[in-house]
């Protein structure tokens, strides 16, 4: 069948159709082929034959909407369901049948246009029947719904969207009623939809923002269409939180505003997490106290004020003393909780617009505001020195601790806040060196001390990097037998340009520095090996004395390390002797008293050296394993038949060898001394009568010497 004749036949066959005159036929037809050509859909008549369905008539339109000739779909039994989408085509043939029920069915489906790409249509069919009621033939429709389909497709994301979405939606008309909100919107609010429908939103407003605020947003809106920004928004519980909102203005083709969409998303965990992270940022986590970081911003702060305001600022910089000698000997965790009871302490001495920091490990810093006069600040000074005085008591133990504070003024003092900080700890520097416990004021005059200490310290790491140290030798006499026994061995600095310098000028830095560490063990190793190659040449050395610093013995793995030292130089432990200072029994914890009992459990003698200076309590003598007492040189000198100092050493003397420990007396610079010392009952004396501490072969001269009996 043609074409012409499809449209022929639908005229023919329709009833009206026997009753239209050929002229009126004509018009009709030619009214047809415009309706035809008019209308955007494709209209056609197809037949079930064979068990297909066969187009017998399709309209122009069919090129433009499909792209296929009429030739390519009439007459083509596999035309129709061949370009059905795959994924429709079942569901397309499984509805026919309700065609031929019905006499008429619609679907929608994918179908595919000759250019290769699907787009969707509406097929509307209609059977026709004849008069007995037999199907003649299939009138149908095909209409490109492709535009419909995608903004439905879009409807439906965009319903997705609002009602899964993370953030809260709310919309609302021009007015700002609100015409919907999503499931997100009643999470976070607490308020359902069908309570705000018709709302305005001033029911989540918080006391928060002012009237301005509200006006911004609203001018926002009107000049850009669009507002975001941080929000305070109340829950319907009357819960206050932090939000972000996006409002934008949704306009017509007219661009009137028919709708306002908001976005509100819940900043509270955000907000927190800012909170965490500037907490950690500017505050010192095991005491609460502002850091290094916002101390010094409060600094500036504090000096620029004051400036204006015409009143001083008062700096403190306070050091703990010996706090590394806690934290080594009593642990990490006690040294720990040490520094949160000094920060409360501190914080007491102050006022609450003031500022105490920790500035580092254990120093603390002060700032104190609206001050009159200098004096203001060191009477705060000493209050932080009198609360640190009294004891702590952590775990069960008391524990004293004392501190250096340099104190520093703006803008007597300092012009500027980096200058006040560096000259507060100046002024801190030389409350130690004057003997700790004390605040110190920063004067013009202190910085040459402390720069002259600085440089000793720097030089003091170079000069062991530098193998600048040298052991010298002084002989230990024995006084029954007349000849030496044993050496001392002192350390000195061969400084590049100041020559020989002695032990006094440098070993109290090096303990306070912990240099003492690797330069003790340097010079234990150093003497070890010398008197170790002395013996093996057949020098008589009897014993090696050697002095320990406490911070060497605070050192946990001391002892350890000193076996090592004999294995290695093939020493006997019982030809050592270590001397330490009553200073270390009086502050020994138990760790230290153990690490002594656990050298003398390895066979090296322990001396008690400067005997006589300090307490010079027997106690010591009874509780530690004393071998030698080393009577001080400040004894010695002033010795003779009537002093009392020889009282003294006759009785420290016969008290000692009760308790069997010998008794070496320091400084013996003349004969008379010496003679009185071995009348004493003295077993050895050390001194310039008979030596001064001497480079090893210089010492190995004088004994030679001796040997010779010269
Ligand atoms: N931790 C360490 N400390 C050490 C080491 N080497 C020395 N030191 C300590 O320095 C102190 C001073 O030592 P030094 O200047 O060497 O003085 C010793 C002798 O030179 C001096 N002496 C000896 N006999 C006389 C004398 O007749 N007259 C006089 N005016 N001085 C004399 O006494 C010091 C003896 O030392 P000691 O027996 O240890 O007291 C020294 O005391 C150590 O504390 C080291 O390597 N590590």
């Amino acid at each position: 069948m043609s074409n012409q004749g499809g449209i022929y036949t639908l005229i023919h066959n329709s009833s009206s159709s026997k009753i239209l005159d050929p002229a009126l036929r004509v018009e009709t037809k030619a009214r047809l082929e415009f309706v035809l050509k008019m209308t955007p859909a494709v209209l056609y008549t197809c037949q079930f034959r064979d068990d297909a369905f066969v187009a017998t008539y399709v309209s122009d339109r069919v090129h433009q909407q499909m792209g296929y000739s009429r030739q390519d779909c009439l007459n083509n039994p596999e035309f129709w369901v061949k370009n059905i989408h795959p994924d429709d085509r079942e569901a397309v043939l499984a509805g026919m049948p309700e065609l031929f029920e019905n006499d008429h069915h619609i679907h929608e489906y994918r179908f595919r246009h000759k250019d290769g790409h699907y787009y969707w249509v509406r097929d509307e069919l209609t059977l026709v029947k004849d008069a007995q009621g037999c199907p003649v033939e299939i009138v149908g429709v095909w209409i490109d719904i492709t535009d419909r389909k995608q903004l439905e497709e879009s409807r439906r994301l965009a319903a997705a969207v609002f009602d899964n979405a993370n953030e809260a939606i709310m919309v609302t008309d021009s007015q700002f009623r609100i015409s919907a909100v999503n499931q997100e919107f009643e999470a976070l609010t607490g308020y359902s939809e069908r309570e705000m429908l018709g709302q305005m939103p001033r029911a989540l407003s918080s006391d928060y923002h002012d009237v301005s605020f509200y006006r911004a947003i609203d001018n926002g809106l009107k000049r850009n269409g669009k507002w975001q920004g941080e929000i305070w928004s109340k829950r319907k519980n009357g819960d206050l939180f932090p939000g972000w909102l996006s409002i934008t203005a949704i306009r017509d083709d007219k661009e009137q505003v028919t709708e306002h969409v908001a976005l509100l998303s819940d900043m509270t965990t955000r907000k927190q997490d800012e909170q965490k992270i500037w907490y950690q940022a500017n505050f010192d986590l095991l005491t609460g106290l502002p850091n290094r970081h916002l101390f010094t911003d409060r600094l500036h702060c504090a000096f620029s004020q004051s400036a204006r305001q015409n009143k001083k600022v008062g700096l403190l910089f306070i050091d703990l003393d010996r706090f590394k000698w806690i934290n080594d000997s009593l642990g990490h965790q006690t040294g720990d909780r040490l520094l949160q009871c000094v920060a409360k302490r501190l914080t007491s001495c102050v006022r609450n617009e003031d500022t105490v920091a920790r500035f580092g490990c254990d120093e603390f810093t002060v700032i104190l505001l609206d001050l009159t006069t200098a004096e203001e600040a060191e009477i705060i000074a000493q209050k932080c020195l009198d609360v640190l005085a009294r004891p702590f008591l952590i775990d069960k133990q008391e524990i004293y601790i004392t501190a250096s504070i340099g104190l520093n003024n703006y803008p007597d003092a300092a012009d500027d806040a980096g200058t006040a900080l560096r000259n507060a700890d100046i002024a801190m520097c030389q409350a130690k060196d004057d003997g700790r416990n004390r605040y110190r004021c920063y004067t013009q005059d202190i910085l040459p001390q402390i720069e002259s200490r600085l440089l000793m310290e720097r030089e003091l790491r170079q000069a062991f990097e530098n193998k600048q140290f040298v052991v010298y030798f002084q002989p230990v006499i024995n006084l029954k037998l007349g000849k030496g026994v044993g050496v001392e061995a002192l350390i000195r600095w061969q400084h590049p340009e100041r020559g020989i310098i002695p032990p006094a000028e440098f070993i109290q830095l090096a303990e306070e520095t912990g240099l003492i560490i690797p330069i003790g063990e340097w010079v234990l190793k150093r003497s070890l090996d010398q008197v170790k190659s002395w013996l093996a040449r057949g020098i008589p050395v009897s014993k090696l004395s050697v002095n320990v610093s406490g911070v060497q013995l605070k050192d946990a793995r001391f002892v350890d390390k000193l076996n090592q030292m004999l294995i290695s130089s093939q020493f006997p432990a019982n030809k050592l002797i270590l001397e330490i200072t009553e200073s270390i029994l009086l502050k020994a914890s138990e760790e230290v008293s153990n690490r002594l009992q656990a050298i003398k459990a390895s066979n090296i003698n322990i001396a008690l050296d400067d005997f006589g200076t300090g307490y010079s309590s027997i106690t010591y003598l009874k509780s530690f394993p004393v071998d030698v007492l080393k009577i001080d040189r400040s004894l010695v000198t002033g010795i003779n038949a009537s002093s009392d100092d020889a009282a003294i050493v006759e009785a420290i003397t016969v008290m000692a060898h009760r308790l069997g420990i010998e008794v070496t007396a320091e400084g013996v610079e003349r004969n008379e001394q010496k003679l009185l010392l071995e009348s004493i009952g003295c077993d050895c004396g050390q001194g310039y009568y008979w030596s001064k501490p001497l480079p090893a072969a210089a010492f190995e001269a004088w004994l030679a010497r001796a040997e010779q009996g010269e």
